[in-house]
């Protein structure tokens, strides 16, 4: 392989980034400030859960093209093109992105830097950042060192990022010169045929912002919908099948529910509201206000729906809450529907026993408060409602006869539409969804 490439943060992006890199048959060094994280992955063990990475981590590691350090000295001598992965989290009371660790992994690898080299940052970053970013590395590399900057935007979900990784739907790279464009194209040209759309810095950032401003806009138009359903005695599931019909609409992304969480859609469309402002052109995005207003009140209405089940309060009432992961076949709990309407039950007064079946070491450290299952039976012994918040397979596929044999009383509210409801109805329980009569 013509280059060393480093990966410099190796959180849910950059973990599966440089252990697929190294799949793909690159010698990769990982970096992370977070000396158990590194002891961890250099050990083989996957400090997040990701379908199907563990084994090309393992594979990575065996092969010795794959090691993991904290030592940005090593990774400036070892790398020809560096990538930039690190977390750019909502700022603490503000809706922009804080891109402080940004700036951090550029101070730290700049000054020692000693050949030509690339720098691709794939973190999502509010527009304007990549050339301010450049501007950066160019005053604190060494005089002499050609040190380029790139923006190469990741579009990876979780829970599919391997496959996303090896088989993207698109690749988006923003450079300034043909030879950044080149050694891109060479990085990436082991993954065969992919669109590559090349273009200018701020394009590039702005195209991952707009396609997650994009799902989320969908997700909330579902959503609205299923307001006006539940006003109008209408079925948004059926609704949705409908539209799906069409193609120019298609049905991917358009579950109603509980709507949209994690570390990613949340923040960034607050993040694309507040770079906005910062441009002048705040009116172009309000209204991503409302699709963010959307989304937080079905949080609120799935709360009032359990309230009601419960008899109009939840005093002297047990909950048991199935799901705590923002979404199924992941353990990311960052801005988790399921968790924030179960936090808010507890505060309002009922007895939350939580159960998931891959995020409970999360959450029980994010939320001592609640109380924590071992298994979906478990959580719902003696519950007065239960609660569907994350649709994984295995509470889709539970027993509405054996659950009922565990609980106070048989009541449920699916918070992601995934049940049958005839099944459960035909099994005696009072079936609740979302969007649905
Ligand atoms: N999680 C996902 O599925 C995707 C994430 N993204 C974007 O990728 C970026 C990273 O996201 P995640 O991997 O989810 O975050 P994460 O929080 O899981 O990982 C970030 C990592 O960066 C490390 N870090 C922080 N400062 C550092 C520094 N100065 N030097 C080296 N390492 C440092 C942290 O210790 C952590 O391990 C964010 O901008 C996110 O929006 C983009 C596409 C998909
Ligand atoms: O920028 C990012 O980090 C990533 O954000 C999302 O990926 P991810 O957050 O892993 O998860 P999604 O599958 O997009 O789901 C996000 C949330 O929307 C919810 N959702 C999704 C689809 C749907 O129809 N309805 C719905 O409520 C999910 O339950 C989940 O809470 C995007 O899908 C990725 O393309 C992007 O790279």
């Amino acid at each position: 392989m013509p280059y060393r490439l480093t990966v410099i943060g190796t959180g849910y992006l950059g973990i599966t980034h440089a252990a697929c890199m190294a799949d793909l048959g690159f010698d990769v060094l990982g970096l992370d400030i977070d000396a158990d994280k590194i002891d961890r992955l250099n050990n083989g063990e996957l400090p997040i859960h990701e379908p199907g990475l563990e084994p090309v981590l393992r594979r990575g590691l065996d092969s010795g093209r794959l090691r993991f350090t904290t030592s940005y000295e090593e990774i400036a001598e070892f790398g020809d093109v560096h990538f930039i992965c690190v977390g750019t989290p909502q700022k603490r009371g503000e809706y922009a992105a804080d891109v402080s660790y940004m700036d951090a992994a550029i101070d730290s690898l700049a000054p020692l830097l000693n050949r030509e080299c690339l720098v691709v940052g794939k973190s999502t970053v509010p527009v304007g950042t990549a050339g301010r970013l450049a501007d950066r590395l160019a005053r604190l590399a060494p005089a002499g060192v050609q040190a380029e900057l790139a923006w190469n935007p990741e579009f990876l979900r979780e829970g599919f990022a391997v496959q996303d990784t090896l088989k993207p739907d698109r690749i988006v790279i923003g450079v300034r010169s043909e030879r950044a464009e080149k050694v891109l194209r060479e990085v990436y040209e082991p993954l065969g045929e992919v669109p590559m759309v090349v273009t200018d810095f701020a394009t590039s950032e702005l195209v991952k912002t707009a396609a997650n401003a994009f799902l989320a806009t969908k997700i909330s138009f579902i959503n609205a919908m299923a307001e006006v359903c539940e006003a109008a005695h209408a079925d948004v599931k059926q609704l949705s099948e409908a539209l799906a019909y069409d193609d120019r609409i298609g049905g991917r992304f358009l579950n109603a529910g509980l709507g949209f969480g994690g570390g990613c859609l949340p923040k960034d469309i607050r993040a694309f509201m507040a770079r906005a402002g910062e441009l002048g052109a705040d009116q172009a995005l309000t209204f991503l206000r409302e699709v963010d207003a959307i989304n937080m009140r079905r949080r609120a209405r799935m709360v009032d729906l359990a309230r009601e089940l419960a008899g109009g309060s939840f005093h002297g009432c047990t909950v048991g809450v199935l799901g705590a992961a923002f979404k199924p076949n992941s353990d990311d709990i960052r801005d988790s529907p399921a968790l924030d309407v179960a936090v808010t039950i507890g505060h309002q007064g009922g007895r939350v026993t939580v159960y998931d079946p891959i995020a409970l070491d999360n959450a029980r450290k994010a939320h001592p408060e609640l109380s924590y299952g071992e298994s979906a039976l478990e959580a719902v012994r003696g519950a007065h409602v239960v609660l569907l918040l994350t649709e994984w397979q295995e509470f889709v596929e539970l027993d509405p006869e054996e659950l009922g044999a565990a609980v106070a009383t048989r009541r449920i509210v699916d918070g992601r539409n995934a049940l049958n409801a005839e099944a459960w109805r035909s099994a005696g329980w009072h079936y609740r969804a979302l969007g649905r009569p």
